[in-house]
C-alpha cells in the first residue's frame, strides 16, 4: 500500500469509527427507551412481547430502508436483533402476577435446571416459591401445607412413581403440574394421585433460553382447567406460546422431535469418534452448513448424559421410529451400494414433493441460520 492509500482508509476508518460510536449511544438510548416502555407495560400487567407492533414496526423499517438503498433484510435483522436485547430487560423489571391470592408454589426437583428457570420466573412474578429436593421429604408436611401449586420437574424416570409415593395427600384446591417431556403417563399419574386441578406442561425449549419470549410451552389439560386458566396467564405473560395437545399425538411427536433427533444427533457424534475425526481439521474445511451440524451434534455433548438418556428412553415407543430410521438408511445405502444414481434421484424427487411448500420455506430459514454462522467465525 501507498502513503496516500493508507491515508485515505485511516481517515474513512476513522469516519467509519464515529459512526460506530455514534450507533453504540443510539443502542443505549434505545434500550433506555425501551425499559421505560417496560414499565409502563409491568404497571398495566402487559407481556414485553408485542408480536403486532414488531410486525408493524419492521414493515414500516423495511419501507423505509428501501427508500435509502439499505436492504431491508438488513435492518430486519438487526432490529431483530435488538428486539431480543429488549426481552431480556424484562428480567430486571419483574412479570405482572396473575394471581396474588394463590399460596406458596413448591417445585419438586427445583434445583434441576429446568425447575430454576421456573422458580426464578415465578419469584420474578411475585409467588413465593419453595423447593423440595431429594433431601428434603422428611419435611415434606410443612413445604406442602398450604401449597396453591406444584411443579413435578424431576428426571422422567422417576416422576411418575414420585407422583404415585408422595404426592397423594396434596391441598384439595392445590393445581399439580408437571414439565415432563412426556404428558401420557405422568398428567395419569397426576390424575390418580390428586383429586384437585392437574396440568400437564412440556416447555419446548431448554433452561438457557434467555428469555421465554416466543417460546413454546404445550399444555395437556387433566383436570379443573378453570382453575389453573391463570397460570397459562402467567406462562403467556413471560412471553411464551401455549399450544394444547391431547397427550397421546404430543408423545407421538416426541419420539421424532426428541428421541429420534437426539439419538441421531448422539449417533452422529459416536460415529466421528469411532471414525477417529479431527474435529480441527473438520472445521478448517467446514462449509457454513457443516459446522451448523457439528454445532448441533457437539452441544449435546457438552450437556448431561442422564438428560438425553432420558428422553431417548422415555418412550418404547420411539425405540420403533429410530428403528424404522435405521431400515430406510439401510435401503438407501443399497441404492448406493447398488450405483443406483437414478433410483436415488426419483426418490429425492418423491420426498422433495412431500415436503412441498415447507422445503423452500426452510432454505430461507437456514439461509438466515448459515448467514449467522458465518458471521461468528473470526480467524
Ligand atoms: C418495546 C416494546 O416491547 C417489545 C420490544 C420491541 C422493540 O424492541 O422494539 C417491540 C415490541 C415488543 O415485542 C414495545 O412494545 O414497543
Amino acid at each position: 500500500m501507498n502513503e496516500r492509500t493508507t491515508a485515505e482508509l485511516e481517515n474513512l476508518r476513522g469516519l467509519i469509527d464515529g459512526v460506530d460510536q455514534q450507533l453504540i449511544h443510539l443502542l443505549r438510548k434505545r434500550l433506555d427507551l425501551v425499559a421505560q416502555v417496560g414499565a409502563v407495560k409491568h404497571g398495566a400487567g402487559l407481556p414485553i412481547y408485542a408480536p403486532q407492533r414488531e410486525a408493524a414496526m419492521l414493515s414500516k423499517r423495511r419501507d423505509e430502508a428501501e427508500k435509502m438503498n439499505v436492504s431491508p433484510q438488513l435492518i430486519e435483522d438487526i432490529l431483530r436483533r435488538l428486539m431480543r436485547e429488549s426481552y431480556l430487560n424484562e428480567k430486571d423489571i419483574g412479570f405482572k402476577q396473575v394471581n396474588p391470592n394463590l399460596g406458596h408454589v413448591v417445585i419438586v426437583g427445583g434445583s434441576g435446571k429446568l425447575g430454576g428457570l421456573f422458580s426464578q420466573m415465578l419469584v420474578l412474578s411475585g409467588y413465593q416459591v419453595k423447593v423440595i429436593d431429594k433431601d428434603d421429604w422428611a419435611r415434606a408436611d410443612e413445604i406442602f401445607d398450604g401449597a396453591g401449586l406444584v411443579i413435578v420437574t424431576v428426571p422422567i424416570g422417576i416422576t411418575c412413581e414420585l407422583i404415585k409415593d408422595k404426592l397423594t395427600s396434596l391441598p384439595a384446591n392445590c393445581i399439580l403440574a408437571d414439565l415432563t417431556s412426556i404428558k401420557g403417563e405422568p398428567v395419569e399419574a397426576m390424575l390418580a394421585a390428586h383429586s384437585g386441578p392437574v396440568v400437564g406442561l412440556h416447555p419446548m425449549f431448554g433452561p438457557d433460553v434467555g428469555s421465554l419470549a416466543k417460546q413454546v410451552v404445550v399444555v395437556c389439560h387433566g383436570r379443573d382447567s378453570d382453575k389453573y386458566q391463570w397460570l397459562l396467564e402467567q406462562i403467556e405473560i413471560w412471553g411464551a406460546r401455549i399450544v394444547e395437545a391431547e397427550p397421546e399425538k404430543h408423545d407421538k411427536a416426541m419420539q421424532l422431535v426428541q428421541a429420534m433427533r437426539h439419538f441421531s444427533s448422539f449417533v452422529y457424534g459416536f460415529n466421528l469418534y469411532k471414525e477417529e475425526a479431527d474435529i480441527e481439521s473438520l472445521l478448517q474445511f467446514s462449509s457454513p452448513i457443516y459446522r451448523l451440524e457439528l454445532a448441533m451434534v457437539g452441544r449435546l455433548f457438552a450437556q448431561s448424559p442422564d438428560l438425553y438418556a432420558d428422553i431417548i428412553f422415555a418412550q418404547k415407543e420411539s425405540m420403533q421410529a429410530i428403528g424404522d430410521y435405521l431400515d430406510n438408511y439401510s435401503h438407501a445405502l443399497s441404492l448406493l451400494q447398488a450405483g443406483d444414481r437414478e433410483a436415488f434421484v426419483a426418490e429425492f424427487k418423491e420426498v422433495a414433493q412431500w415436503f412441498g411448500d415447507f422445503a423452500p420455506q426452510f432454505q430461507r430459514e437456514s439461509r438466515a441460520m448459515l448467514q449467522s454462522v458465518n458471521d461468528m467465525k473470526t480467524g
